[in-house]
């Protein structure tokens, strides 16, 4: 039977199945449209919208704050650095981006911008990510205050509903493993302080480019070896930590006279464990529960620094009243505190950081928050701090850093001079073990001024200045002699 021949009835089952086919071809054309209007290089939110009645689409959101905004999450850093990568493709079609400063001199890293989309494809799968940020709650979620004033920020994945199990099973995953090893190469090690208790960030950083490393660093071998073992011991102890139930942090305890190294033995420490430093200014700490705050939001892999602890608040209820009595001394004395004091006393006064509050943030609840941090105090007078401050279990390793020995100051002169031997180093050995001077007085002479200077002219320079120092301790003790010899007679 030839098609000409056909039944009205064949006819009518014919044109129906050739219309279903055309209406199937023009569905999947529309479809097809669509989802390249979704997720391709030009899609928008409609396009999505008309996308839905045909398959619907599921959404994920990765928020920057997982529930009461105490920490930045894991996941919203790793899919920001993921979607660095996927938003500088030109594929990607993001139009706007922002640019930080990357790791090399003139590199930039580049992140998407506030509500710009970017697509991607997993295994032939199409998903597409939206970046976008809210105004925070009236009353400002869980911190409250000036914290809960930033803006919350966000991340969306829009997802295909047949592709449900890829994207959560496979896809997430992946983008996390991938952010991951994104922020390990992008990484620039930070040097953080904390704000003033009225900005509304906690911190802010620069790029931390301390040349200062344990090979530059005067002391004597065996102690720096000392310093070094137990800093590779912290590093690897994850397990240590976990199977006798610690914190995984260490607390050192820096202290010497001015000039000693202890700032630049915490950017050694910095650059030899490869860490971050968040160089913590108490007097800019409003309260205790500020100080916790500030203390969350620092990351792992970090060495948090207060300097000066004891010059930084009045810890003790004891030393504010040692204080006021100075004060009131100065003041009969019609002694003018200057400017820069004032300004310190002024900020002392603003603060209400207590000990306790800073024994909290050394080891309580919520220092265990976060893992592998260090935490290093400094100051010129451990005799003025309060012994549960420094108790070993707060600040584990107590560091002496010392006046320069005959063996720093040969490490000093071969980095400065490159000189290991010389006829005036004997002078010097015998003239150091009489008086006291610091490494950082010591590499100033070491130090060429001139196109002139160099070895000879330079450890001349040294040793007149011992012979000084030493005259001049010889005098004052005789001075202290002939006092105690009157005060003899007059008893
Ligand atoms: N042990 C050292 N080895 C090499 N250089 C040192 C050493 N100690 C000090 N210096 C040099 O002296 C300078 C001052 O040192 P630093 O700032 O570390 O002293 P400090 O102990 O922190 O002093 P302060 O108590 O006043 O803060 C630095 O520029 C550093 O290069
Ligand atoms: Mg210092």
């Amino acid at each position: 039977m030839s098609a000409m021949e056909a039944s009205p009835a064949a006819w009518g089952s014919l044109n129906s199945g050739v219309v279903l086919s055309l209406i199937a071809v023009l569905c999947s054309m529309v479809w097809k449209n669509l989802e390249g209007m979704f997720f391709g290089r030009h899609f928008n939110r409609q396009a999505r919208r008309l996308a839905a009645i045909v398959d619907p689409y599921l959404s994920v959101t990765v928020a920057e704050y997982d529930g009461g905004r105490m920490k930045q999450s894991d996941a919203y850093k790793e899919v920001q650095a993921y979607l660095q990568r996927a938003s500088c493709d030109a594929g990607g079609g993001v139009r706007h981006l922002k640019a930080e400063p990357a790791k090399g001199a003139d590199a930039l890293v580049l992140s998407m911008g506030d509500n710009e989309e970017v697509a991607d494809v997993f295994r032939g799968v199409n998903i597409s990510w939206l970046a976008y940020s809210k105004p925070p709650p009236e009353n400002g979620g869980y911190w409250g205050g000036r914290h809960g004033r930033a803006n919350r920020r966000f991340y969306r994945l829009f997802f295909l509903e047949r592709d449900r199990d890829l994207v959560l099973g496979e896809y997430l995953p992946y983008v996390r493993r991938e952010g991951r090893a994104v922020m390990v190469k992008n990484r620039r090690r930070k040097l953080f302080t904390n704000l003033s208790a009225d900005d509304d960030r906690m911190w802010s950083h620069v790029a931390f480019e301390h040349p200062k490393t344990f090979e530059t660093l005067a002391m004597k071998a065996a102690k720096k070896k000392e310093i070094m073992d137990d800093l590779d011991t912290f590093r690897n102890g994850k397990e240590y930590y976990a199977r006798v139930g610690k914190p995984w942090k260490r607390g050192y305890l820096l202290y010497g006279p001015p000039g000693t190294g202890k700032s630049t033995m915490i950017a050694a420490m910095a650059n030899y464990l490869d860490y971050d430093i968040y160089d913590i200014e108490l007097t800019s700490v409003r309260t205790n529960s500020d100080l916790r705050k500030i203390f969350i939001e620092t990351t792992s892999k970090s060495i948090i620094v207060i300097e000066d602890i004891d010059c930084s608040l009045d810890l003790t209820g004891k030393r504010k009243k040692k204080k006021k009595a100075k004060d009131a001394d100065a003041a009969k004395d019609g002694d003018k505190k200057d400017g820069d004091q004032e300004e310190e006393d002024k900020k002392k006064e603003g603060s209400k950081v207590t000990l306790s509050g800073v024994l909290n943030f050394i080891d309580g609840l919520w220092s265990a928050c976060g893992g592998e941090r260090i935490i290093v105090f400094t100051t010129n007078h451990v005799d003025k701090l309060d012994p549960a401050l420094i108790r070993r279990g707060r600040m584990d390793k107590h560091i002496e850093m010392s006046y320069c020995c005959f063996e720093a100051f040969k490490f000093l002169a071969k980095i400065y001079l490159g000189v290991e031997s010389h006829h005036l180093f004997d002078d010097v050995e015998s003239l150091l073990a009489e008086v006291e001077i610091t490494p950082a007085d010591v590499s100033e002479y070491l130090t060429p001024k001139s196109d002139g200077d160099n070895a000879d002219t330079c450890l001349g320079d040294l040793v007149k200045e011992l012979k000084r120092m030493k005259a001049e301790k010889a005098q004052a003790a005789q001075l202290r002699g002939k006092e105690v010899e009157a005060d003899d007679d007059e008893e």
